[in-house]
């Protein structure tokens, strides 16, 4: 994306400016901010478990998000003007020993979304076989496990992996940690070096898979940091809800529990994942349930780590492009998370009529360039 002025950049300003002082612009952040409650909480009162959150919290409905209108809008628009990298540079830290799925679905979702680059740093075992799948990204074998350091290099090797790292952290627009990263304590302590260094620069960050693991028993890593997006799935909310909250998940005041839990972390959003999409950041609850299909295969949740990266680089470039009315608070974190869910949910849909019971995550990414562009055309 980069700072430098550039055609692309004067026109999406000047196209943000025109929105921006447009009556759709404050249509949609109407949409945004106050559509129709979905009542997903029945607009019940705080549970009495969780009575000390939820009196900080600020309970409410759940609104489903225009989320169409979220993509159009935070999508640059294609440029011959552009030059590489403007259009978002994204890494994954991930993929080890067992898993090397997960760091190329993310890495390449990042890509057919509309990345410029998209890198992966991950093991080195992990690395030849990541490397095989595409030629398209960028591979970086630097991390390490246990099992190949000894005692008495780990330090050392610990903070070459650092240097490293730093060497290419500032030039992302995101960082995506935890798709495949394992749970080897070395690599653990590695990561978190890593994230430290990403928050001091100001990276906005993607918490996912094994990276929530890491964070859910290191909550210090996010804290307070608006720039960091948590993607749960089913069973790591749980882990969070119950090692933050001290308490199980409530789903009848699953709204109050997801905004107590934001505000707890503090200046986090947090994407819970399920049959809707529910994020949050502290302040309110938007919703994407836009059905997708309904094939659990693994490798979804990659799918979607990768596109919030890249959508949420996306928004938050144009809102800073763009001068916004005084009244407007929209957190493009949030606008990311929007973005990406609904852009899965539109794929999978379009794999799953094709490839019915035989879908699987490769067919889904497939169809993510066309769901783009049944949104959001690139000749407009
Ligand atoms: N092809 C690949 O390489 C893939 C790798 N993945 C990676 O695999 C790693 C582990 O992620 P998982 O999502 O499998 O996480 P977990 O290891 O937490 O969960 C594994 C499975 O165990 C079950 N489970 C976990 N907690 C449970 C609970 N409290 N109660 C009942 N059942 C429970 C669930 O079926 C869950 O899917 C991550 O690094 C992730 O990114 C996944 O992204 C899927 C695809
Ligand atoms: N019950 C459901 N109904 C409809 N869609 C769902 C349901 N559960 C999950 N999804 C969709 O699948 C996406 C991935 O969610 P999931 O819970 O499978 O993540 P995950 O377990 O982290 O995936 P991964 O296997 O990549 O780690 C979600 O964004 C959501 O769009
Ligand atoms: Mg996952």
């Amino acid at each position: 994306m980069g700072a430098c002025p550039h055609a692309w950049q004067h026109q999406l300003q000047h196209r943000g400016r025109m929105w921006a002082a447009s009556p759709a612009f404050r249509r949609q952040l109407f949409l945004l901010r106050s559509l129709a409650p979905t009542c997903a909480d029945g607009g019940r009162a705080s549970s009495s478990s969780l009575r000390p959150h939820a009196m900080s919290a600020a309970a409410g409905p759940v609104y489903e998000a225009d989320a169409e209108a979220v993509v159009r809008r935070i999508t640059p628009p294609l440029d011959r003007a552009r030059h590489k990298g403007q259009a978002g540079k994204i890494a994954i830290i991930g993929g080890c020993r067992e898993y090397t799925g997960a760091p190329y679905f993310a890495a390449i979702s990042a890509l057919k979304v509309g990345a410029d680059l998209s890198h992966v740093f991950c093991t080195k075992d992990a690395a030849t076989v990541i490397k095989s799948y595409s030629p398209e990204l960028i591979v970086h074998p630097i991390l390490e496990e246990s099992y190949s350091v000894r005692d008495d290099e780990r330090e050392s090797v610990s903070s070459s992996i650092l240097t490293e790292v730093i060497k290419w952290v500032e030039r992302f627009d995101c960082i995506v940690v935890g798709p495949g990263l394992g749970r080897d304590s070395f690599l653990m302590d590695c990561v978190s070096n890593i994230m430290r260094h990403a928050r001091q620069a100001n990276i906005p960050i993607v918490v996912d898979g094994d990276g929530l693991f890491l964070i859910t028993n290191n909550i210090g890593l996010v804290e307070d940091n608006s720039l960091a997006i948590l993607t749960p799935n089913v069973y790591e909310y749980k882990r969070l809800v119950q090692k933050i909250l001290n308490c199980e998940v409530n789903e009848e005041n699953a709204s109050e529990q997801l905004t107590a839990l934001c505000q707890k972390i503090g200046g986090v959003t947090i994407m819970k994942k399920g049959k809707a999409d529910v994020i949050s950041d502290g302040k309110k609850v938007t919703q994407v349930s836009t059905f997708g299909s309904p094939r659990r295969c693994g490798g979804q949740g990659d799918i979607l780590s990768g596109s919030v990266a890249v959508f949420s680089s996306w928004a938050r470039h144009f809102l800073l492009s763009n001068e916004q009315p005084k009244e407007t608070s929209v957190n493009p974190m949030v606008l990311g998370c929007i973005a990406g869910s609904l852009l899965l949910r539109k794929a999978a849909a379009l794999a799953f009529e094709k490839n019915k019971r035989s879908t699987v995550t490769t067919d889904i990414i497939e169809f993510l360039g066309q769901s783009l562009e049944d949104i959001c055309p690139a000749g407009r």
